[in-house]
């Protein structure tokens, strides 16, 4: 275990407990994430899935916008699964008009897009700078990426059927924001992306 990195989980609402365990597993240390003090000592955040629209009222109640954005804007590496792609969007549609985000990664995303019917849906994705077999992500009430800037890399998107290209993975520098939940599928390879992140941030 490399005891010098830590990553927090932003514990405020989500999948958190999913994300410690997935972290765990890539043999950093783990912890959860509520408020300034704790996000002082983590070298990096992962922001979980759960409602975007709740997490933005409890990000104010906690007093945690500034601090996030400043780490964020100090090269901190985060990842955001589906509501935390959301809260790492520079611009959100369909959005409620009071609330908040992190930004920081140059993209338009629409949250809850894909329609009631596919509500929840599952695809085998490639995605870049991942080996092996396609991934197999799993989108519940998922965001949609409608376009990204040019500092930002694509890695991932939906081949075939009504969305197909749709973008669902996402870096730009130290950000990196999935559409999809690997928390919740065992597979650690986007973890393990993200680690390796973080170990390039911190050398
Ligand atoms: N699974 C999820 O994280 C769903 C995201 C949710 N629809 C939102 O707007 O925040």
């Amino acid at each position: 275990m490399s005891e010098d990195l830590i990553i927090g989980v932003f514990a405020l609402q989500g999948d958190v407990r999913e994300h410690l365990a997935a972290l765990a597993e890539c043999d950093v240390v783990a912890r959860p994430v509520r408020r300034p003090e704790e996000l002082a000592s983590v070298h990096a955040l992962v922001i979980p899935g759960g409602e975007s629209t709740t997490m933005s009222k409890l990000v104010e109640i906690f007093g945690m916008l500034e601090p996030i954005r400043e780490r964020i804007r100090g090269g901190m590496p985060v990842y955001g699964s589906c509501a935390g792609m959301i809260m790492l969007a520079d611009h959100v549609l369909d959005g409620r008009s009071d609330q908040v985000f992190f930004g920081g990664i140059d993209m338009v995303v629409r949250r809850n897009a894909f329609g009631r019917q596919v509500d929840s849906f599952e695809a085998n994705v490639d995605l870049a700078g991942v080996e092996g077999d396609p991934f197999h992500a799993v989108f519940i009430r998922a965001p949609r990426v409608e376009s990204v800037g040019e500092g930002v890399e694509v890695l991932s998107r939906i081949s075939g059927g009504d969305a197909d290209g749709t973008i669902v993975a996402v870096r730009q520098g130290p950000l990196l924001a999935t559409a999809f939940h690997p928390e919740l599928t065992g597979d650690l390879r986007v973890h393990a992306l993200f680690v390796e992140m973080v170990r390039a941030a911190a050398r």
